[in-house]
């Protein structure tokens, strides 16, 4: 049974188009929906939960219509588990009262609760400990379990890890996706964090304005995306303009392998991990910025005699100052996308 399909969903608020015609097919798993702030991630959970009424198209949860077509079943009657940013737990009740509050009466403090703990690894003594007795990350894995606990054919995540730190944050991140998939829900995550995205979901859905981009698996989207504004948005492509022929491109970085064969003129897509840096060999380039990470840095440089900056990584023993003169080449065959004649 497919989990949750959007088709044709558009929103408006005022003048404002929102939602412009999208289409999601969620079966089973996670599916993220990767985009920058205001592309209308959160507008298009609160339409699947039943929070907003869509201006057209329709939502199917579990197979069945729920808006759109002159249908629009409550909120509370979608079977929808719901996990805010910043899990908003009720203040005033324990973690167990918490869990069980969308439970009938008689299951609010029995073995569901017991069982939704254990689903989220949390230790049994947490039950009767309140909200601000916890950590951000419990108080993540709590909204969860409350989510889960009535067992819904869907649950959305609203940017849940937002509010950690790093470190907790990708902990987390892990332990709430383990939990998704032993519960056997289907799950919507939404966030602007490409790494959050790739690593936990099964399915990436990536928006830009209103619209899907690219709706495919993490490895797709990182390896094979379906335009330049994916590939740059999602691992920070440097995309540069070439003249292709067959398997070889010529641009600003020399003569590059590409992936697939084109003819006339292309947009590389080249990934910061395909650029080497070193002190000879290669294009000359001035080095404008580094960003350094401890396991690894991203160095920005700008070719000599052209204004293309290129985006290379770097590993943290090599990390070559600003304004210093390195040398770079491309290895690895890189994405090429046709552009006017070539299209
Ligand atoms: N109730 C509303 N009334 C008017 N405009 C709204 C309303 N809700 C959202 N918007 C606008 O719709 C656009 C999309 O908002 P939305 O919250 O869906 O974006 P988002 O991708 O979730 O952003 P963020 O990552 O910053 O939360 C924004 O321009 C926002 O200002």
């Amino acid at each position: 049974m497919t989990g949750l399909r959007v088709e044709g969903l558009a929103k408006s608020f005022g003048q404002t188009r929102v939602l412009d015609g999208l289409d999601l097919t969620v079966t089973d798993g996670i599916t993220a929906v990767l985009g920058p702030s205001g592309c209308g991630k959160t507008t298009l959970l609160r339409l699947v939960a039943g929070f907003l009424d869509p201006d057209g198209g329709t939502i199917a949860i579990g197979g069945r219509v729920v808006a759109g077509a002159c249908r629009s079943v409550p909120a509370r009657a979608r079977k929808v588990g719901y996990v805010p940013q910043e899990g908003a737990l009720f203040p005033h009740l324990d973690v167990s009262a918490n869990i069980g509050f969308g439970l009938p009466r008689a299951e609010r403090r029995g073995a569901r609760v017991t069982e939704m703990l254990d689903l989220v690894e949390l230790p049994a003594v947490v039950a009767h400990r309140y909200p601000h007795e916890l950590s951000g990350g419990q108080q993540q894995r709590v909204a969860l379990a409350r989510a889960l606990a009535p067992a819904p054919t869907l649950v959305l995540l609203d940017e849940p890890f937002s509010s950690l730190d790093a470190g907790l944050r990708e902990d987390t991140g892990r332990a709430v996706a383990r939990a998704l998939r032993a519960s056997g829900a289907t799950a919507l995550l939404v966030t602007h964090d490409q790494g959050e995205a790739l690593s936990l979901a099964d399915q990436v859905a990536v928006m830009s304005r209103g619209r899907f981009l690219q709706v495919s698996s993490p490895a797709d989207i990182y390896l094979r995306p379906a335009s330049p504004d994916v590939a740059g948005f999602v691992g920070h492509a440097t995309l540069l303009a070439g003249s292709a022929a067959g398997q070889q491109a010529s641009s600003d970085l020399g003569d590059v392998p590409l992936l697939d064969p084109h003819d006339g003129p292309v947009l590389l897509a080249i990934r910061p991990e395909q650029v080497t840096v070193a002190p000879s060999g290669g294009v000359r380039a001035e080095v404008l910025d580094v960003s350094y990470f401890g396991h690894d840095a991203t160095v920005r440089a700008r070719i000599e005699g052209s204004d293309a900056v290129v985006i290379a990584r770097v590993p943290a023993g090599g990390v070559p100052d600003p304004g210093s003169t390195v040398c770079l080449r491309v290895s690895g065959a890189v994405l090429a996308f046709p552009q006017g004649d070539g299209r």
